[in-house]
């Protein structure tokens, strides 16, 4: 497959379905609140479940998603993509490097690269990255990062000098997504916002309709 037939990533809200955030509701019931919402993005974040349940959550998850015209990207896993047909991955520091993910993936799959500047975006594009996620934007609680909190002037900075489309991650809600939107990302990444919402569906409505409002142009 040509790199042009890659799909692209949608703008907008990224919602993460996390096994880590609200952990007594399967993640398949996240995925489809999260995309009766309209989420038209979903990362598969598996942290705590099981490989061989989180490889039939990834099948029925990418089927969930394939369904709606939702993007779906696994977490950390390579294999369990490749094995679940998902459209791609997101990897960090501590995963198969993205050289090696490009390579087991090839040009026809997503690759996201966690980053902490710009440096590390012109390594990302180098490596065959095709967005990065830049974080953290604000405080959070839901993962313990090795990084200093970037704020919206900061993650600004780091998208007037990206190479590639730039996701926003950590601490992003409703209260601050016209701010995160108004900075030029792509996208702005969400997991405990909308997980922990008691409507998790009308959450990832107002999510997005706050993304429009801040865009740029928008
Ligand atoms: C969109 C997006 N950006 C950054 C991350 C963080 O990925 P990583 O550094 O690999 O950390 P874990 O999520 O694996 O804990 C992300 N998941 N998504
Ligand atoms: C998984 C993750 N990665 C981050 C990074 O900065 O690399 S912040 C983060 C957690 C984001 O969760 P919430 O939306 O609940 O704050
Ligand atoms: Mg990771």
């Amino acid at each position: 497959m040509n790199a042009s037939l890659r799909p692209l990533l949608p703008p907008g809200p990224y919602l993460l379905c996390d096994d880590t955030v609200r952990p007594d509701m399967p993640l398949v019931a996240k995925a489809e609140r999260l995309l009766a919402g309209g989420a038209r993005v979903v990362q598969l974040r598996m942290k705590r479940t099981p490989v061989r349940e989180a490889l039939e959550v990834a099948r029925q998850v990418v089927q969930l998603c394939r369904r709606a015209g939702a993007v779906c990207l696994l977490n950390d896993r390579v294999d369990l993509a490749l094995l679940s047909d998902a459209h791609g991955v997101h990897v960090g520091d501590e995963d198969v490097p993205p050289e090696a993910a490009r390579s087991l993936l090839g040009p026809g799959r997503l690759v996201g690269v966690t980053v902490r500047g710009v440096e590390g975006a012109i390594a990302a594009r180098e490596a065959g990255a095709d967005y990065v996620g830049v974080g953290p934007v604000f405080g959070t609680t839901t993962k313990q990062v090795p990084a200093p909190v970037l704020g919206v002037e900061g993650l600004a900075r780091v998208v007037k000098g990206s190479p590639l489309p730039v996701v926003g991650i950590g601490g992003v809600g409703l209260d601050n997504m016209p701010w995160v939107a108004a900075t030029g990302v792509h996208g702005a990444a969400v997991v405990s916002d909308a997980l922990l919402a008691q409507d998790i569906a009308e959450r990832v409505r107002l999510l997005a309709s706050a993304f429009e409002q801040g865009r740029v142009g928008g």
